[in-house]
């Protein structure tokens, strides 16, 4: 088995996070593999945002104001607080463009894709990483603040420092759940 599945069968996602966040020489590295995603017809539909330091209180504000106006102080604050989780916040975007052979699903899923990438490279330098999305991912208001264009789609948000508490793990399926052979076993 190669080191990459090695690695690959021991992640885990880790949500328990403090600093310090990955360094300036890191996220070269690890966009750069980012940037290696399967991308059909070379049309780099992605970029990234980097939250870091008081740039998450800002993202805090606007994570609390998409709430709607009954809500109660509880339920902003936890929005407000909520990328203070990490160190460092990556924000992931599609930035599909029309193109006649490539849909934008296809341009959605590269993105996800390098997203993808961009979590196992962090890992494998040693930071622990949780993507998450939630109703603030799809909310215009986060859109207009973090400066996004038409067209384009929050693919997530990478939390990502040191690993304060490692997770428990996470039970994985059998590959017989998911995984058959079509139309019959050929062997
Ligand atoms: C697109 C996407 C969005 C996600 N959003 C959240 C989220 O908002 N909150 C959360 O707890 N987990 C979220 N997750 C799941 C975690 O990133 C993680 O995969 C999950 O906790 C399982 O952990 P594991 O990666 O160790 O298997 C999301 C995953 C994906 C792919």
């Amino acid at each position: 088995m190669t080191s990459v599945s090695q690695f690959l069968l021991n992640r885990s996602s880790e949500p328990r996070l403090r600093a310090p966040a990955p360094s300036k020489e890191v996220l070269e590295t690890v966009f750069s593999c980012a940037a290696r995603a399967p991308d059909h017809a070379l049309l780099r539909p992605w970029r990234y945002l980097v939250i870091e330091g008081s740039g998450r209180e800002a993202l805090g504000e606007l994570f609390a104001a998409t709430c709607p106006a009954d809500a109660d102080d509880a339920a902003i604050e936890k929005l407000r607080r909520a990328p203070l989780r990490a160190p460092m916040v990556i924000v992931g975007i599609a930035s599909p463009s029309a193109h006649p052979k490539v849909p934008e699903v296809e341009q959605i899923m590269s993105a996800a894709a390098g997203m993808s990438f961009l979590e196992l490279a962090l890992q494998d330098a040693g930071f622990g990483v949780m993507w998450r999305t939630g109703a603030v991912a799809y909310n215009p208001v986060v859109h207009e603040g973090l400066g996004l264009g038409e067209g384009e789609s929050i693919v997530g948000f990478l939390y990502t420092g040191t690993i304060a508490v490692e997770k428990p793990p996470v039970p994985r399926p059998a590959v017989s759940e998911f995984v058959k052979h079509w139309p019959g076993e050929q062997r």
